[in-house]
């Protein structure tokens, strides 16, 4: 496929949510659709069918979102006009997945075979390959027909090649839209742009010049009420093995023939594969797990990850730091440190790419010192782009090195608010463009290169190291960059 110019229309479409009434479809999926409407990308006859075993009818559905939905936008993008416009979009089919006889009435909601169907499973992921089957058994996978899937995709490799089998069996691998939203998130795609857009970063973009890179994705928030799935995943399967990997192939990738469908995938997947193997007493030295205690969050108490979580005896981890290695020319013996943690002192997911020093010191006679510059790209709350520089203090006197920072924020700068992830990576589903989604071989190198981690975690006596809620986590995460010389970017 050649280069495009510019995004395609996004064409009408029949877009099918299993799991309608659950948190992701009304806390994101739903808003996210609404702010499309609003700004004219969804042709008039667009539909959202929602499903899910709840008796409701076309107006209870309608009801339930018009009184949901203004929650989870901001009162500026509410208009009562559009929101009476979308509302008249929804309907519902009540729709148990184990069911055979409730999928009928789906089918009769989808009459136009033409028409570009999105299949969008907000639902656990032991029930893909039922839906799937489902769906080609009552007829309704067309030529025209995309599958979304949540993560997590399985829980470790056996089950994400389950899923992907039983999927596969009945979609293309091009109608298959795995999500990972932070490639939805702005500042990921600016990262694209930066690197490929710009020409003064690739000369240095190696491991002549880079000293190490970070990856931090840091919540303030616990659990909250996704206990019940999380204590089977942990921060690992939970973020680590997507979200992270993801901004780690985006960082380390070569660059493509240009930035396309295929060609972004195919450079991520050489990344996954040539992460360095953390097995046996290495994941020990290489990978710390943590889970938070009792402790104070901006001020307030609040409880430990086990209360959260109504698990006891869980040793579940809800922080992970690790230190990882592409084994490949560019980035020979550059450490990539990446961490991520629930109940953290604040919200903040960066990446930062740490140049090395001068080799040698030019103002002997200079008060201050010349730190190593360091290229900060904030992903979260603030969206934007800080280059470290050492610059000269002005005055008469002698050489005064100072620390400088060239600043960009995305909100002052364009004067406008990102789009939400999920209002991208929709719009990319309509339109048939997998580009932002990974890929079938993407997931399973991702779990492949994780797996011996769990396995060594799985001995009875690993536990993960505790560490009070509202604290950058276990001092040990601050030993693994420590003893290399280096400290993470706070
Ligand atoms: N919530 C989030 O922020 C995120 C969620 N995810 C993933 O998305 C998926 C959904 O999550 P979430 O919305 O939080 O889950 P919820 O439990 O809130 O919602 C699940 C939805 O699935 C429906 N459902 C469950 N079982 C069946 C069934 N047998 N037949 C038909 N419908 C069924 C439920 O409706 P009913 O019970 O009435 O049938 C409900 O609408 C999960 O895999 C989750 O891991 C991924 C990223 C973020
Ligand atoms: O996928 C997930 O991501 C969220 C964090 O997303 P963010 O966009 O707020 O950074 C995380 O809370 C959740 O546990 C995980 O499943």
């Amino acid at each position: 496929m050649s280069p495009s110019h510019g995004p395609s229309p996004v064409p009408a479409a029949d877009i099918v949510v299993f799991g309608g009434t659950g948190d992701l479809a009304v806390r994101k999926l739903l808003p996210a659709l609404y702010l499309r409407d609003r700004d004219g990308q969804l042709p008039p006859t667009t539909r959202i069918v929602a499903t899910s075993r709840a008796g409701l009818d076309e107006d209870g559905y309608r009801d339930k979102i018009r009184g949901d939905l203004p929650a989870f936008v901001r009162p500026e993008e509410l208009d009562d006009a559009v929101l009476t416009r979308f509302i008249a979009r929804l309907t519902h089919v009540s729709l148990d997945i184990a069911d055979d006889d409730s999928w009928p009435a789906l089918a009769r909601e989808l009459p136009d075979a033409e028409k570009v169907r999105v299949f969008y499973l907000a639902i656990a992921p032991s029930l893909f390959g039922t839906v799937s089957e489902q769906l080609d058994r009552h007829g309704m996978v067309t030529p025209q027909s995309r599958l979304v899937l949540e993560k997590p995709l399985g829980h470790d490799l056996a089950s994400a090649l389950a899923i992907n089998d039983a999927v596969g069996a009945v979609f293309e691998e091009q109608q298959i839209f795995r999500i990972d939203h932070y490639l939805g998130k702005e500042s990921v795609q600016n990262l694209l742009v930066t690197r490929f857009a710009n020409t003064f970063l690739e000369p240095l973009w190696n491991a002549t010049s880079v000293d190490h890179v970070q990856i931090t994705a840091a919540e303030s928030l616990g659990v909250g009420s996704r206990g019940g799935y999380y204590d089977g995943s942990g921060a690992l399967r939970d973020m680590v093995q997507n979200h992270l990997l993801q901004l780690l192939c985006l960082v380390a990738m070569e660059p493509p023939t240009y930035v396309g469908r295929e060609t972004v995938r195919d450079e991520k997947l050489k990344v996954l594969q040539a992460l360095k193997p953390i097995t046996g007493t290495d994941v020990d030295d290489h990978v710390v797990a943590g889970q938070y205690q009792a402790g104070l969050a901006q001020g307030a108490a609040v409880a430990s990850y086990r209360e959260d979580a109504e698990r006891p005896g869980s040793v579940t981890e809800t922080f992970v730091a690790i230190k990882a290695e592409v084994q490949n020319w560019r980035w020979a013996g550059v450490p990539f440190y990446l961490r991520t943690g629930k109940r953290m002192e604040e919200r903040c997911s960066e990446i930062v790419i740490q140049f090395r020093s001068v080799p040698h010191p030019m103002f002997p006679d200079a008060e201050g010192t010349s730190e190593p510059n360091r290229l900060v790209i904030q992903l979260q709350p603030e969206e934007g782009m800080k280059l470290h520089l050492t610059a000269k203090e002005p005055g008469p006197g002698g050489i005064r090195l100072r620390p400088v920072s060239l600043d960009l924020n995305y909100a002052q700068t364009f004067q406008k608010h990102s789009p939400e992830a999920y209002e991208r990576l929709l719009m990319d589903v309509v339109r048939g463009n997998p580009t932002l989604f990974m890929r079938r071989d993407e997931v399973e190198a991702a779990w492949r290169w994780i797996e011996p981690i769990h396995e060594r975690w799985a001995r009875p006596e690993h536990a993960p190291r505790r560490y009070p809620a509202g604290t950058s986590g276990p001092f040990a995460a601050t030993t693994l960059i420590e003893r290399d010389g280096r400290s993470w970017h706070e």
